[in-house]
């Protein structure tokens, strides 16, 4: 049985949700996808570091209730979160990467992710930060170093659009793309239809584990721009930096512009797009957008994300599906696992030929 030893970087809503998967489903996925994961160590801002080379039990890592610095007083552990050791030196396979997203320059995560394909680790992270800013350089190395860096999470958190797009959707040529990609403006745009208050839908959103860390890169858009970076560059071989994409968030809309909506038969949804040009640029954008109800995104509620992908072969093909949350966020990390699993079985079929 492969057994694959992970490091988690930041053990927040994400990482502990994986964490809870690990303690409730690894009998299952040893049977189904031929694997179990080990947690070998963690390191997160307020709770410290801890490596622990034959593994830490996931469930008491969930169930515990660590106060700050807290993995100071488990054996192999620190109060402070020391990110380079536990990377660099914890005997991980894979490095997870899920701490803050950093909408300007990516860090510390680039940094993270660079350490780890370094030490000879894959990296999956649902970090938008280091793909949006840094997924050229840290692909060429992993490439390099014969690794994995996964990132299928950075956008539409488990529904699959990266990896479908290049994969399943090889050779329709695609010609530019128009997405929900925030669940957290949806939320809340949604919960600003039955009439609640925009700081009070923010909130629950937060609550809700959808949120961001500071929940303005959600409601003004900066999230959304990484994500179309992330898509047009992935998909579309763009070389956007966010700079690039236009940006307006959804705080100026008023409980009367939704309204208004309402009353012509159309809702107002956070839009974030790219289009590859006649001269083989590519322009990206966020702004919020008007929709009349029987348009395809005008239906899409809650948390829900969804992105419809204009082929020269196929028209348009929509993905739908959870764009926030923690355990499907989770589900994320655990598909990049998965193709890093299948890749190396792949890998030694080939060998074996
Ligand atoms: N929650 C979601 O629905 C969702 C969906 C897709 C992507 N993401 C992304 O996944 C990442 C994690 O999301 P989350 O919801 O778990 O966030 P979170 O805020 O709940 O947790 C982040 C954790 O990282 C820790 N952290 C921050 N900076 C750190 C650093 N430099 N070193 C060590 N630890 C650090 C924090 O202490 C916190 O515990 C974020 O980048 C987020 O944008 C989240
Ligand atoms: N805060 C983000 C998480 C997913 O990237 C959202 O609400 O969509």
């Amino acid at each position: 049985m492969t057994v694959y030893n992970i490091a988690l970087i930041g053990f927040g809503g994400v990482n502990r949700a994986l964490a809870e998967l690990i303690a409730s489903k690894n009998d299952l996925w040893a049977r189904d996808l031929g694997f179990r994961l080990n947690i070998v160590a963690v390191s997160d801002l307020y709770l410290g570091s801890v490596i622990s080379p034959n593994g830490l039990d996931a469930k008491t890592l969930v169930e515990s209730k660590f106060a700050k610095g807290g993995f100071g007083q488990l054996s192999g552990g620190s109060a402070e979160a020391d990110n380079e050791t536990v990377i660099k030196t914890a005997p991980a396979d894979i490095i997870v990467e899920a701490t803050f997203t950093n909408p300007k320059d990516g860090e510390p995560a680039v940094s993270h992710c660079r350490w780890a394909l370094e030490s000879g680790k894959h990296v999956v992270t649902t970090n938008k930060g280091p793909v949006a800013i840094g997924a050229q350089v840290l692909k060429a190395l992993a490439e390099k170093n014969g690794l994995h860096f996964e990132y299928e999470g950075s956008v539409m958190s488990g529904t699959p659009v990266i990896r479908m797009a290049e994969k399943t959707l090889a050779g329709a040529e695609l010609k530019g793309f128009e997405g929900i990609l925030n669940g957290t403006s949806n939320f809340v745009l949604g919960r600003m239809e039955t009439g609640m208050d925009f700081s009070a839908a923010v909130k629950e959103a937060q609550e809700l584990g959808y949120a961001e860390a500071d929940p303005t890169a959600d409601v003004e858009g900066y999230d959304v721009r990484l994500k179309v970076v992330i898509l047009a560059n992935e998909l579309l071989g763009a070389n956007l930096t966010p700079d690039d994409v236009s940006r307006k968030g959804i705080s100026g809309l008023t409980a009367a512009d939704i309204d208004a909506a309402t009353k012509s038969s159309s809702r107002w949804k956070l839009i974030g797009s790219a289009v590859r040009n006649a001269d083989g640029s590519v322009t990206g954008s966020v702004e919020p957008k008007c929709l009349p109800l029987e348009h395809p995104l005008a239906a899409v509620s809650g948390a829900t994300n969804a992105v419809s992908l204009n082929t020269e072969l196929l028209g348009s093909v929509t993905v739908t599906g959870p764009g926030a949350g923690r355990i499907e966020t989770a589900y994320a990390l655990l598909s990049d696992i998965v193709a890093i699993h299948n890749a190396s079985g792949a890998a030694q079929k080939k060998e074996a030929a």
